[in-house]
């Protein structure tokens, strides 16, 4: 099993890389790739912890070193927040990057599963998906958004609130990762009950808890470690269904739902070809279904964006 991951260097990718050559398969490769030239040195620090993986880095000029033969692609390259940003402030700066190492994916491993982190993840995920296409090898079960973040927070928030162990909440979080699109599933939560307001205020809590580190970072960044872990448990999940375990994440795919949008975070049975099925998210609240229909057109919006900026 071969892992990449692209924007290694960066507050992310090192949290990632740090749990992925602690916690991978033994006997996997992990390559770390970054424009920044401190990542040959993230490689050498990592390869001195005892465990079965190897760890390679990956200069600017080495990206084909980094993707040849990888199995997984991890990307978080690209600028953070900073207080006051939206997501899609990052735009500009982000989807030329995503395009650029999407453009690497095809040309050195375009049977790899492809998780992209970087965002705007609403636009960045259509991005790459156009990329792909262009370069004719787009394979819609082999690409996701990474959502799992908003879900280790819900279940994070709801355990808290409701003073229960945390190993044993499961928060279904679909839609999208920005804001309003970000839609957790409260009325599935099994074992706890929520008054309304509850309800409306762990939403709003579950929607923003991305700002709220992004200002108590104040200027620093954004979430890395939390989005590290997540990202990881995300991988390693992909790693086990490879390995032929049965595994179900929340995560951003192509769902050619017309009654949606055309990605949308869904569960997702997992297989040694990435998306082995996506599952239905099951009936919403009605609080939850207005939700859905209010956010929808900005969702859209955003994967539009994506698109228009491959196809011109
Ligand atoms: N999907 C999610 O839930 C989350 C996504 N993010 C996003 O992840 C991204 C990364 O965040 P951080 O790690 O905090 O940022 P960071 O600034 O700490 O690290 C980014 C890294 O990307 C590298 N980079 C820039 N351009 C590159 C290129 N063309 N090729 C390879 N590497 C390149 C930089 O050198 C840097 O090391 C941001 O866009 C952020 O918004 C952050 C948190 C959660
Ligand atoms: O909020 C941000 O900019 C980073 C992010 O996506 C998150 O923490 O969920």
């Amino acid at each position: 099993m071969k892992v990449a991951v692209l924007g290694a260097a960066g507050g992310i990718g090192q949290a990632l890389s740090l749990l992925l050559k602690t916690q991978l398969p033994a006997g996997s490769d992990l390559a770390l790739y970054d424009v920044a030239p401190v990542v040959p040195g993230v490689a050498v620090d990592l390869s001195h912890i005892p465990t079965a993986v190897k760890v390679t880095g990956h200069g600017k000029d080495d990206l084909a070193g980094a993707l040849t033969g990888s199995d997984v692609v991890l990307i978080p390259a690209g600028m953070p927040r900073k207080p006051g940003m939206d997501r899609s402030d990052l735009f500009n700066i982000n989807a030329g990057i995503v395009k650029n190492l999407i453009e690497g994916v095809a040309d050195n491993c375009p049977d790899a599963c492809v998780g992209i982190i970087t965002n705007p993840v609403n636009t960045t995920v259509a991005i790459a998906a156009e990329t792909l296409k262009a370069k004719g090898v787009y394979n819609k079960n082999k690409l996701f958004g990474v959502t799992t973040l908003d879900v280790i927070r819900a279940e994070t928030f709801v355990a808290e609130l409701k003073g229960v162990d945390v190993s044993s909440v499961h928060v279904p979080v679909i839609g999208g990762h920005s804001g309003t699109t970000i839609l957790p599933l409260l009325s599935q939560v099994e074992g706890v009950e929520f008054t309304d307001e509850e309800v409306a205020s762990l939403t709003t809590r579950i929607q923003n808890a991305g700002t709220e580190v992004v200002e108590a970072k104040a200027g620093g960044g954004s979430a890395t470690l939390s989005m590290g872990q997540a990202a990881a448990r995300f991988c390693l999940s992909l790693v086990a269904a490879m390995q032929g375990e049965n595994v179900v994440e929340y995560t951003y795919v192509q769902t050619d739902d017309s009654d949606d949008a055309a990605f949308f975070a869904h569960p997702v049975r997992l297989s040694a070809n990435g998306v082995e099925e996506i599952l239905p998210y099951g009936e919403l609240s009605a609080f939850e279904e207005k939700a859905k229909n209010d956010m929808l057109e900005g969702l859209r919006g955003d994967i539009k964006l994506g698109v228009d900026f491959v196809n011109g």
